[in-house]
């Protein structure tokens, strides 16, 4: 399928996008139903989720995700329709490939809303879009267009919300502030097999942070670390927190520090809360000046990647062996 292009190769041509993500609550009733299904046979203690209920409640009860996908669909400049389908609330992925296929679609390219390789981000993303394709009839092909990570879309719009939050911090300390990159945690066994070879979700976060670190200035110091574990208490998750680490760059005599949520795409609600509300605490206690870069949201080089994404040639299906499902444990 797809014309030629001048080199002789054959263009991808898809008839629609659709954007995948992971969905959130809209109003406070439909906090717990959603939490229940993000957690659903994976082992999340109930005080956890009552505890991350609080957070959601906080911003009665919305998650900021989903208007983030509407915006970054309205910034979009593609010639095609653009979809949008969410693995954890409305729009439901399955209800959005019926609409696909009723409206006669045939081929679409998946931009799903998730940088790195690993099961959480990647197989899971891959086992939605199957179980919603199984389910629909007349279903179209679903063509997810690759990781992104390294693109240099995606490492101009978080260098220039660094430099951004640079600017933001007092003058005087600006040449010494610290740049801390963080992304979610996951088990420490989801992270060891992530991607073809293990340790890819890792790799790919230090490669992103390196790129845009190196960008905003060469020699200054930079960290990757964790944030918004989740899961039993006995299960090991990667580490250092972003807050044990803050409160150890700051004793060890760090003046400054900007934090970068390299790990999203959007301010999440894992932004909102355990960034802006949470670690932003904790430095004003510690009188640790901080400032929080932006996401990539809809910065117009984030957004434009996403065309460029669907013009190069069709992206290899990720081996099934990469990225494996973790145990499932008992309802
Ligand atoms: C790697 C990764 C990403 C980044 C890639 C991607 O973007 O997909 C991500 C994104 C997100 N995670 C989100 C929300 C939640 N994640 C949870 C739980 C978990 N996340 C995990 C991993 C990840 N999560 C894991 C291994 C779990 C344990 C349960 C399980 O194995 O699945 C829980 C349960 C409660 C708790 O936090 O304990 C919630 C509510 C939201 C929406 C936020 C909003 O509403 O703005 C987003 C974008
Ligand atoms: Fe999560």
């Amino acid at each position: 399928m797809g014309d030629l292009t001048p080199e002789g190769e054959r263009a991808p041509r898809y008839d629609a996008l659709l954007v995948v993500s992971f969905g959130g609550p809209e109003k406070p009733e439909d906090v717990m139903p959603f939490l229940e299904h993000v957690v659903r046979g994976r082992g999340v203690p109930r005080e956890r989720l009552l505890e991350v209920e609080a957070h959601y409640q906080r911003f009665g009860g919305v998650s900021p995700i989903n208007q983030q996908c509407r915006d970054l669909i309205a910034a979009l400049d593609v010639d095609v329709p653009v979809y949008w389908g969410n693995r954890n609330w409305h729009p439901f992925l399955e209800d959005t490939v019926r609409q696909m296929a009723d409206d006669g679609v045939r081929r679409a390219a998946a931009f799903v809303t998730s940088a790195y390789r690993s099961y959480s981000s990647c197989r899971q993303y891959i086992e939605d879009i199957e179980r919603a394709t199984a389910a629909v009839p007349g279903a179209p092909e679903i063509v997810k267009l690759r990781h992104f990570f390294d693109h240099p879309g995606f490492v101009a719009a978080m260098t220039d919300h660094t430099r951004a939050a640079l600017e933001r911090l007092p003058e005087e300390l600006r040449d010494r502030a610290r740049l801390v990159f963080t992304a979610h945690s996951i088990p420490i066994s989801m992270a060891e097999t992530a991607g073809a070879a293990g340790g890819a979700y890792e790799a790919g976060l230090r490669r992103t942070a390196s790129l845009v670190a190196a960008e905003v200035a060469a020699d200054r110091p930079w960290d990757l670390v964790w944030q918004s574990r989740s899961g039993p208490p006995q299960i090991p998750w990667l580490e250092p927190d972003v807050c044990d680490h803050l409160e150890e760059l700051h004793a060890a005599g760090t003046e400054a520090v900007v934090l970068v949520p390299i790990g999203f795409v959007s301010d999440h609600m894992e932004v909102v809360y355990d960034l802006d509300v949470e670690a932003t605490a904790l430095a004003e206690r510690l009188g640790l000046p901080l400032a929080r870069a932006a996401t990539a949201g809809t910065h117009p080089r984030f957004v434009r990647m996403i065309s460029e994404l669907m013009a190069e040639p069709e992206p290899a299906p990720c081996p099934a062996t990469c990225c494996p499902a973790p145990a499932r444990r008992p309802r």
